[in-house]
């Protein structure tokens, strides 16, 4: 579902943020990407949703070539980044019907589709609710369901948790795993929180200064260890953004 090749992002003004990225997501699979701040995740993962251009190497995504066709790219990916797309003003069903549309569906598949997708994310009873009166785990599953209408195959989550409390997080994962268990889409996501890594992922790639550092199932990078040290072993202890590492 994603394979790169010596995937690359250096940034005006010589930040190598990305290095030299190889990996592979098969489809069916739940991936946590994962790393310390300034890893590289984010630039990873928008130069995965065509989002920023890679400076060196190639991806085919979704079965695509990522640089020779980013719309065809677009098509088949949904994207929610950190800060989600949620409009606090605007009640959520009637812009998910919006958001069908501008994705090419007629306005009766449009409706069709938004009751379907709020199903999906336990949102049915608060379509009416603009984005602004729902709860934050509420909010969340609405980001997500902004990403949907168009059944994408693979789904990039960008810290979907972040801000909640345990039990809210709890609640998304069952239905992150139930978008690819039940509708069989691919999800790839960045998560800091080792215990959710551990809990909801198939399988892991830890990066660090640009690099993968390591990859494997949960039980494979543990390896008798606690995941939390597991990660610490791997890239280190020494502080990123207060020491300006790079
Ligand atoms: N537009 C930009 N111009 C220059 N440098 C950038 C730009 N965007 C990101 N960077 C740098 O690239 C590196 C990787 O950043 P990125 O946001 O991909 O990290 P991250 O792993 O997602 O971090 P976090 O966990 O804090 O979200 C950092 O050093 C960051 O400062």
């Amino acid at each position: 579902m994603i394979e790169t090749l010596g995937l690359s992002k250096t940034f005006t003004g010589g930040v190598e943020a990305v290095r030299n990225v190889t990996m592979s997501v098969r489809s069916g699979e739940i991936v946590g990407f994962l790393g310390p701040n300034g890893a590289g995740k984010t630039t990873t993962m928008r130069m995965l949703t065509t989002l920023l251009p890679p400076t060196a190497g190639t991806a085919t995504v979704a079965g695509q070539d990522l640089l020779a066709g980013p719309r065809e790219v677009r098509r088949r990916i949904g994207y929610v980044s950190q800060s989600g797309w949620t409009d606090p003003t605007v009640p959520i069903g009637g812009e998910l019907e919006l958001q069908g549309m501008l994705y090419g569906l007629s306005r009766v598949e449009a409706r069709a589709r938004a009751a379907e997708v709020l199903a999906m994310l336990g949102l049915d009873g608060v379509r009416d609710r603009p984005g602004g009166a729902l709860s934050g785990g509420q909010r969340r599953r609405a980001d997500i369901a902004f990403a949907l209408p168009h059944r994408p195959a693979l789904l990039f989550l960008d810290e979907p948790t972040t801000g909640l409390d345990p039990q809210t997080r709890a609640h998304l994962w069952d239905h992150i795993r139930a978008l690819r268990d039940d509708h069989g889409v691919t999800i790839f996501l960045t998560t800091h929180y080792l215990d959710e890594a551990d809990a909801l992922c198939d399988r892991l790639l830890i990066i660090d200064h640009g690099e993968i550092a390591a990859s494997g199932t949960p039980a494979e990078l543990k390896a008798g260890r606690t995941l939390d040290a597991a990660f610490l072993d791997i890239t280190g202890r020494s502080l990123r953004e207060e020491a300006g590492v790079r």
